[in-house]
């Protein structure tokens, strides 16, 4: 479980970026962080891995600060940032050297990833395309069985069909002792995948819901044409439709358009919120 508790937090040159910010996650869900640029994201998951430090307040992981980055907790914490740097080993061998810092790495789930994403064991990191360092950092990532794995922008530089596998291979991997964080603005990959929305604001959290309930209390209209206005709580004007989120009475859940209610979110947060007030 990941706590995050009253923080305050300003970079040096910088204004305030987090005033009082809480969340709490919880094992057993993925959950995608969405902002606009420069809405706190990076910064949230760098607070959570202990690699910035809270003003005020506490970032927790199963109750110890992570700010104090004990080694046994980090070897719970794996972070792939978007942008790395990987040495000219062969895969094995960067397994090797790095899996001695998680006690829980798993060799056979590692290749198994490895076969996954199609990617030869025994070449050299260095002559791995962007796209190919990326999935070989995710396998890695997931085969520490780290209790958090945090992720910034995972499906950057993946094609489509490393895409699927990435949606398929993170569903497969979580269990109810982890808990994944997807920060992306490529919302699309995150669909059918995550468990839950959480939306950053200016360093505030503005919308923070659970897909099946969001997929209870709203419908999203590719056409909404015909729908009553006092129905509509947020539309897109589309050639030659509107597009939107209504209220959502049918009684079926119906599929989340994740980009939709992420403009829903940003244009209309208010309204979207008092949705699930109750
Ligand atoms: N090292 C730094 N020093 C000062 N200000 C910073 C620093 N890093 C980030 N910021 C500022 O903090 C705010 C949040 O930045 P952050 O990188 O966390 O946003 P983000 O949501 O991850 O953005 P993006 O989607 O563009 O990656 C921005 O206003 C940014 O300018």
């Amino acid at each position: 479980m990941v706590e995050l508790k009253d923080i305050h937090f300003r970079y040096k040159k910088g204004r305030g970026l987090f005033s009082d910010l809480n969340l709490t996650l919880a094992p057993g869900y993925i959950y995608g962080l969405l902002g606009k640029n420069g809405a706190g994201k990076s910064t949230l998951l760098k607070q959570i891995a202990g690699l910035l430090y809270p003003d005020s307040g506490e970032c927790l992981l199963d109750g110890y600060k992570t700010s104090e980055r004990d080694p046994k907790m980090l070897e719970d914490i794996y972070v792939i940032p978007e942008e790395f740097e990987l040495p000219s080993v062969t895969l094995d061998v960067y397994a090797k050297r790095n899996a001695v810092f998680y006690s829980k790495f798993n060799y056979d789930q590692f290749r198994k990833y490895l076969q996954e994403f199609e990617l030869p064991e025994h070449m050299k990191l260095s002559t791995f395309s962007y796209g190919m360092k990326k999935k070989f950092l995710i396998a890695f990532g997931l085969a520490t069985n780290a209790k958090v794995l945090i992720l910034d922008e995972p499906t950057n530089g993946l094609d489509i069909p490393s895409k699927s596998q990435f949606r398929k291979i993170m569903a497969s991997a979580l269990d109810e002792t982890k808990l994944i964080i997807i920060s992306t603005h490529q919302v699309r990959d995150l669909e059918n995948l995550i468990d839950f929305v959480v939306v950053l604001e200016n360093g505030r959290i503005i919308f923070n819901q659970n897909i099946a309930l969001i997929s209870e209390k709203l419908a999203f209209e590719h056409n909404l044409a015909g729908v009553p206005a006092n129905e509509i709580l947020y539309h897109e004007d589309m050639p030659g439709r509107k597009a939107g989120i209504t209220r959502n009475h049918s009684g079926i859940d119906t599929r989340v358009d994740l980009e939709l209610l992420f403009n829903g979110v940003i244009k209309d947060t208010k309204v979207i919120n008092a949705n699930f007030t109750n």
